[in-house]
């Protein structure tokens, strides 16, 4: 099946087109795709991909397209590229007896990887799992400089608003809300952070943000963005105080960050549909606050993913996918394991070539100065970036 080029670069199909030229079978579900996504889908068809996604599924329809991925049709996936859990869940609660052909599971998100220790804790993994998330290169790419980027391009194509001057409540201080608070910081926006951990309260007090509560800053801010990973974030009870033409929007990986489900089931507040994934609720007052993307991520709803952060993300993952494929029995055990710290540097060494960045070499005296080898890995695995 190998050497299919598929005509667009986005992260799946990337990922997709790597794994078919290494001579995989690929089946992706996808839950409700992205208006970015739907050319993705197309190309995916077209170069014969099994696809099962399409968008405003309903729930049943989601879990639909999990099942047809896992099991139908004498197909048995020996490995799980998984984004938030749902199909290592489905396969463990769905069909435990499919699972003897998996080798590993790959986690790529902060949710599913959550998942996976809960379920390493009840000694309930089916196979291997990998946390690619906290990956040293695909965290600081996707997470970080990614969403540093991507936030602003996605603001002012939503909004069409000058951005400087605004005030930007940004829930979360974690690799995210670090990306997004500091751009918007560098475009003039007067940023306030909440957090729940001190030592992110702290790192966000050294980039000179302030730290509060949502509660005592809600009626003035100009956008909120959530950033946390966490669910019921900004409450119905926060967007009722919001002052009106608050922007409201979130960069986590779940939709239910802001609590539109709430919202959206309360009487007397409308929804209208003022352009593409931008709605106004309105309340009864004639309040209005603009709701992008409908709560689900406002970058990937409104921009592309640069191709430098696809391919440090694909590379990140197609390497675990390989190391949990070919590794001798034993090496692995059915616990959840980063990846080797050698292949993180072995990401970051194969792009330092697009900046015609030169590595400094260790010379034999470093080397036993240092107690490391040559070749790395440079880095014990605690260490902080
Ligand atoms: N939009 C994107 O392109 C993109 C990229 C990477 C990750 N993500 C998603 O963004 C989310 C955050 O990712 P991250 O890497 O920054 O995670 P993280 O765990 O590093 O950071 C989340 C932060 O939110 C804080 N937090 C949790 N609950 C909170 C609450 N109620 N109020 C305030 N702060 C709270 C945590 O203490 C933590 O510091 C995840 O859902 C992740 O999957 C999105």
């Amino acid at each position: 099946m190998g050497g299919r080029r598929l005509k667009l670069r986005n992260k799946t199909a990337v990922l997709i087109e790597t794994l078919i030229s290494l001579g995989a079978q690929v089946r992706w579900a996808a839950c409700n795709i992205y208006s970015t996504q739907n050319q993705i889908a197309a190309a995916l068809a077209e170069a014969g991909i099994s696809i099962f996604a399409w968008r405003n599924q309903t729930e049943e329809d989601f879990w639909w397209c999990i099942d047809r991925t896992l099991h139908s049709d004498n197909w048995q996936p020996n490995i799980i590229l998984d984004d938030g859990g749902d199909a290592t869940h489905r396969m463990l609660s769905e069909f435990p007896t499919a699972s003897k052909y998996l080798k590993g599971v790959i986690e790529q998100c902060v949710t599913g990887v959550h998942r996976l220790y809960q379920l390493s804790k009840l000694e309930k993994l089916l196979a291997p799992a990998m946390n690619v998330y906290d990956s040293v290169m695909k965290s600081k790419f996707d997470s970080y400089y990614c969403c540093r980027e991507s936030i602003v391009d996605a603001l002012k194509r939503a909004t069409d608003s000058m951005l400087g001057g605004k005030q930007v409540l940004v829930c979360g201080y974690g690799d995210v809300g670090k990306g997004v608070s500091n751009a918007l910081k560098a475009v003039g926006c007067i940023v306030s952070v909440t957090e729940i951990d001190p030592i992110c309260a702290m790192q966000a007090c050294m980039n000179g943000h302030k730290v509060v509560r949502i509660n005592d800053v809600i009626q003035s801010v100009d956008i909120i963005i959530t950033c946390t990973g966490n669910k019921n974030v900004v409450t119905k009870a926060h967007m009722d105080k919001a002052k009106s033409g608050c922007v409201v929007c979130n960069m986590g990986h779940s939709n239910n960050e802001i609590d539109l489900k709430t919202l959206k089931s309360s009487k007397g507040i409308k929804f209208e549909m003022v352009r593409n994934n931008v709605e106004h609720a309105i309340w009864p007052d004639g309040k209005r606050l603009i709701v992008l993307a409908d709560g689900q991520l406002v970058n990937m709803t409104f921009t592309n993913i640069p191709s430098l952060v696809i391919s440090i993300s694909a590379c990140t993952q197609i390497l675990a996918a390989v190391e949990l494929y070919v590794a001798p029995s034993g090496r692995y055990k059915k616990d959840v394991y980063l990846l080797p710290k050698k292949m993180d540097e072995y990401t970051a060494a194969l792009h330092l070539p697009i900046f015609q960045a030169k590595l400094t070499e260790l010379s034999e005296e470093q080397t036993k100065y240092l107690g490391l080898n040559k070749q790395g890995p440079f880095k014990p695995n605690y260490y902080r970036y």
